[in-house]
């Protein structure tokens, strides 16, 4: 057996089909969804799921609205850029460093090259919470013709897909069926559009520069699209960097920080990155959306009691605290003080040699 096939043995990212939560079906059959989830977020901390219901057309619409604004020339989507402490608007390449967000020190500059556009739960959805203007800002939107219906109906559609999979969270873990609820109700989500990008001419890579530097997504669970051009890559759990691209029609899910805190990291904030590769001397383009449902920005993230076990690895946090350091690194170049355990997964890895290309 060849080193390579060595490296990826074994080593898949389950597909599970979520329609009997999404068609409120029998509870023999949500069980068996539960029960498989529970297995790939112990496991791999990643998962493919299809059953959504997301109609194609949906996905179809944003995705070309998002082609069209990366489209412009980078003079005109910097109209859109927004000060680093608001998670809203353009940002450019070279403009964050992910790996900041875990405090790993040799990552001192702003080295990753996607390119990227945010969009929010604004506080004004919410009249009655009186929700921080900074961390709920008012959405920018660009003058492309149809971006603001075509995105927004995404939005909706993968809100409505991350709360299902909070109800599938609570089976999983035993947990009323409405526990997530109370840590959600007015959830700080963020949708990230990226695209993979560099001008030709412009991929002098000189080893620190990257797609998107490693990282562990920040809150609940994540729901990435993702087009099938290689270059994400997770840490399985031998630190080997394992390729993964959706299968058609699937959507990619990994667990953040906030649930492998939840759980005592029974489930995984699963370190990932994105290496685009180099096809005649050009970067191939790839895009991706993450939907990130990140939690009430005043909820209390405590260890579950059922994961105590022998201790807890975390003392409780607010959501508002943990997005707060985490997007200070990533966009204000400030490293990440408080993610130690993630930090050391990553130097984990290096150290032992399997930080391959
Ligand atoms: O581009 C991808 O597939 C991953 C994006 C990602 O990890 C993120 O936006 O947090
Ligand atoms: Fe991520």
């Amino acid at each position: 057996m060849d080193a390579m096939t060595a490296a990826t043995e074994g080593f898949q990212v389950p597909i599970i089909d979520i329609s009997p939560y999404i068609r409120n079906g029998d509870p023999a059959d949500r069980a068996v969804v539960a029960a498989k989830v529970d297995d790939a977020a112990s496991s791999v901390g990643f998962m493919q799921i299809v059953g959504h219901e997301i109609p194609p057309a949906v996905i179809e619409e944003f995705t070309a609205v998002m082609d069209d604004f990366f489209a412009l020339p980078l003079e005109v989507k910097k109209a859109y850029r927004t000060p680093p402490d608001i998670n809203r608007g353009y940002a450019p390449p070279k403009s964050e460093s992910l790996s900041l967000s875990l405090g790993v020190e040799q990552a001192g500059r702003m080295n990753d090259f996607f390119e990227a556009f945010n969009v929010g739960v604004e506080a004004r959805e919410y009249p009655d919470l009186a929700l921080p203007e900074d961390h709920y800002a008012a959405n920018t939107w660009p003058a492309v013709d149809h971006f603001e219906a075509a995105v927004s109906a995404y939005f909706v559609e993968a809100r409505r897909v991350a709360h299902t999979l909070t109800r599938i969270f609570a089976d999983a873990l035993d947990l009323p069926a409405d526990f997530f609820e109370g840590f959600t109700d007015h959830s700080l989500d963020v949708l990230r559009m990226n695209n993979y990008a560099l001008p030709p001419g412009e991929i002098d890579l000189d080893g620190e520069l990257t797609g998107m530097g490693e990282h562990t997504d920040y809150g609940i669970v994540t729901v990435l699209w993702a087009d099938q051009v290689k270059g994400l890559q997770v840490l399985d759990r031998q630190g080997r960097w394992q390729d993964i691209s959706p299968e058609d029609g699937a959507l990619l899910i990994n667990l953040g920080d906030l649930m492998a805190r939840w759980t005592n990291e029974r489930w995984m904030s699963t370190l990932h990155r994105v290496k685009p590769p180099i096809v005649d001397g050009a970067i191939e383009r790839r895009r991706s959306a993450a939907y990130f449902h990140d939690g009430n920005i005043d909820a209390m993230i405590a260890t579950l009691p059922s994961c105590v076990g022998a201790g807890s690895r975390y003392s409780p946090i607010t959501v508002g605290e943990h997005i707060g350091a985490k997007l200070a690194g990533s966009r204000a170049g400030r490293p990440n003080p408080y993610a130690q355990r993630e930090a050391e997964r990553v130097r984990h890895a290096m150290r032992r040699g399997l930080g391959q290309q």
